[in-house]
């Protein structure tokens, strides 16, 4: 039997405000074999950050279950979810979020710390995060003295500090030119296979769609796996 990193089944979202509400998935069911690159694209507002935030764990939906690596996390308390979060997963976002005050490995040190992770041995792993995405040199720069596509590249290595288990990037190569934002999806998913990491990535960008394992379309909410044209 395949062997699922992330089991959704039946999820449906609704977000309130007052009064008024907007359905923003409408029934859901989506499965990523462990070890899968899964893309999720789709139109603006078609509720892919929403669902990447429900896998996630950062969203709790409003109907649904979710299976994290065999466990659900929608039956956890937000005690245990946000360990469960900071041990298995890692997050990558367009706006890179970095520290700007901290350099580059401390960056990523940081990331190791709240993992229990501290002092040399910190060190040593962000160091050697930094070697695989070609940033080693970088180690004591600040953010705002790199480009963006070796902010991303840090973004990267933190999101791998501690080997989670997922990794869930949203539109990770929005801020960043073609040739980089390629470059940077082939690193992210050579570094992924690597290690058998699972990665979601929401993405407008057609041409990482080479480096998918499952590519997921959605519209209004659902998944239709209709190809836009
Ligand atoms: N906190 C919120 N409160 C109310 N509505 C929301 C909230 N977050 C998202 N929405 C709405 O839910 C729908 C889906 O949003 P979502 O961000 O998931 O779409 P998306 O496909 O990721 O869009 P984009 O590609 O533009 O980022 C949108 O219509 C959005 O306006």
């Amino acid at each position: 039997m395949k062997k699922f990193a992330i089991a959704a089944s039946n999820i449906q979202m609704t977000y309130k405000s007052g009064s008024a509400s907007f359905v923003a998935l409408k029934d859901i069911d989506l499965s990523v074999p462990l070890g899968g690159i899964q893309l999720l694209m789709g139109p603006s507002g078609s509720g892919k950050t929403t669902l990447l935030s429900i896998l996630a764990g950062i969203l709790t939906p409003t109907s649904g279950v979710v299976h994290l690596l065999g466990q659900d996390i929608t039956k956890m308390s937000s005690g245990n979810l946000s360990k469960f979060r900071l041990e298995n997963v890692g997050f990558i976002f367009q706006g890179f979020n970095l520290f700007p005050a901290l350099t580059a490995a401390e960056n990523i040190e940081v990331a190791l710390s709240l993992k229990g992770i501290r002092g040399r041995k910190a060190r040593q792993e962000s160091l050697d995060l930094l070697t695989k995405v070609g940033l080693a040199i970088k180690a004591d720069t600040l953010p705002r003295n790199l480009s963006g596509g070796q902010k991303q590249r840090i973004a990267i290595a933190r999101a791998l500090a501690g080997s989670p288990q997922l990794i869930m990037a949203d539109e990770p190569t929005a801020a960043l030119d073609s040739h980089n934002g390629q470059i940077i999806i082939e690193l992210l998913c050579e570094l992924a296979k690597q290690r058998g990491t699972t990665v979601v990535i929401v993405t407008h960008d057609p041409r990482i769609k080479v480096f998918a394992d499952y590519i997921t379309h959605m519209e209004d909410g659902l998944i239709t796996n209709t190809p836009p044209i």
